[in-house]
């Protein structure tokens, strides 16, 4: 009998046990999970986890915890140029892009690179298939939409020359521009842009936005020296903003010096993109790589003002002023008048590196969608993705149709 009660004594505390630890276990894991909520600084986090639970159909809660993990990995940041280190080091990537990154497209085994897509896709959700859910946070507030050139509104091609915009990309545009404010913000000169694109419904940055003709509202908190007003054809008032203007002698000199130094080399193109001059090897055979480098870094020696950047298969020249493509958001932001508004939501959609310094300034801001194009996964600051330049399409022909009916 004793020796019975013992036993169930002992069972009964043994039980008594496991429920404590249980509960124990319970309440940490809890503590841990809510104090990385609230140790979440990302004001986007909050705002699209706490809405999205309720707003979505197409978004399956998958998304929600990829951007909750998402979120939570974002405390590591993406370098903030991505300065050329070697440009044979692009050899083994279809488009150069980023080669450091061990999943790109320098993968030869198609099934890790679909893995490694969809995984990564987890982390920045399609555009598209969330769109509902970004839509009903969005509403009621004022959508901007900024714009990349190549690669999202044209798809890369060999000739840069040859990158047009299919019609439907430009109705898709247009009606976007009659939504919404909306600018093209490239790395090319503004008039090649324009002569690409050719809608005046939209506002235009070229060279890395250091050429905005924007709205006409002359900003005091800008160097008058940079800004000039000046009218179009009908009348119209706009405002021309070039911060880098005193660097256009240097870049004539050194467009000169860089066709001399190259012209050797097969296959290189130099483009004049009026305040930065881009450096293409597309078609430079890889074991010229190198000297072309050489020959690049020998005339930027002597142009101390001036600093190298990477995009696709192209080496980037720009005067070394505190001035890029998120500045130029900012500015055009600010002319429109939406700057300081707290309803105000941009959406910036592109493909490159120089396109970080935009998604880095929304997620600064805290409101936003920044899209990255991508067909490969790449470490990018961007919260959502969209594949290539016709799903770019789809979603600007969805965003118009939206802004046309609910907005
Ligand atoms: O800011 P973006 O509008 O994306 O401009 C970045 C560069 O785009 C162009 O080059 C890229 O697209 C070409 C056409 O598809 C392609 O042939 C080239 O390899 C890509 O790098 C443009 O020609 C450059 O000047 C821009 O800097």
């Amino acid at each position: 009998m004793v020796s019975i009660a013992i036993s169930e004594s002992r069972r009964g505390m043994e039980d008594r046990n496991r429920r404590i630890c249980v509960r124990l276990c319970l309440l940490l894991l809890i503590g841990c999970f809510a104090s990385q909520i609230f140790a979440s600084s990302d004001p986007i986090f909050h705002e699209s986890f706490d809405e999205s639970c309720s707003v979505s159909e197409e978004e399956d809660y998958k998304d929600y915890f990829s951007k909750f993990f998402h979120t939570w990995r974002f405390q590591r940041s993406v370098a903030n140029t991505h300065d050329i280190e070697s440009i044979s080091k692009a050899r083994h990537d279809k488009n150069g892009a980023d080669p450091s990154n061990p999943c790109g497209n320098g993968s030869n085994e198609p099934n890790d690179t679909h893995t490694s897509y969809n995984s990564w896709l987890n982390e920045h959700p399609s555009a598209l298939r969330s769109f509902e859910g970004m839509m009903s946070i969005a509403k009621g507030n004022r959508i901007v939409v900024f714009l990349d050139y190549d690669g999202t509104l044209s798809p890369i091609v060999d000739d840069p020359d040859r990158a047009f915009m299919s019609d439907p990309m430009r109705s898709a545009v247009r009606e976007i521009a009659r939504q919404f404010p909306t600018a093209i913000i490239s790395g090319r000169s503004r008039d090649k842009v324009y002569e690409f694109v050719k809608l005046d419904e939209v506002f235009y940055a070229g060279s890395h936005g250091m050429d905005i003709r924007g709205p006409p509202r002359q900003l005091r908190s800008y160097d008058d020296k940079y800004q000039t007003s000046a009218l179009d054809e009908k009348g119209n008032e706009f405002i021309i903003f070039q911060p880098a203007q005193e660097f256009l002698p240097a870049i004539k000199d050194m467009l000169k010096e860089l066709e001399n130094k190259t012209n050797k080399i097969q296959g290189v193109m130099i483009e004049d993109n009026r305040f930065c001059i881009s450096v293409h090897y597309r078609h430079v055979q890889e074991e010229d790589y190198v000297t072309l480098q050489e020959k690049v870094q020998s005339v930027l020696a002597t142009y101390p003002q001036f600093h190298l950047t990477r995009g696709k298969k192209v080496m980037e020249i720009r005067p070394s002023i505190e001035w890029n493509k998120g500045h130029a958001l900012e500015y055009l932001l600010e002319t429109l008048g939406f700057a300081s508004s707290s309803n105000t939501l941009p959406i910036y959609i592109g493909d490159d590196w120089t396109d970080e310094d935009a998604f880095r300034v929304l997620r600064s801001r805290g409101v936003g969608y920044p899209i990255i194009v991508s067909s490969t996964p790449r470490d990018t600051m961007a919260l959502y993705s969209l594949r290539d330049p016709s799903e770019v399409l789809s979603f600007l022909i969805r965003l118009a149709r939206w802004g046309g009916s609910s907005y």
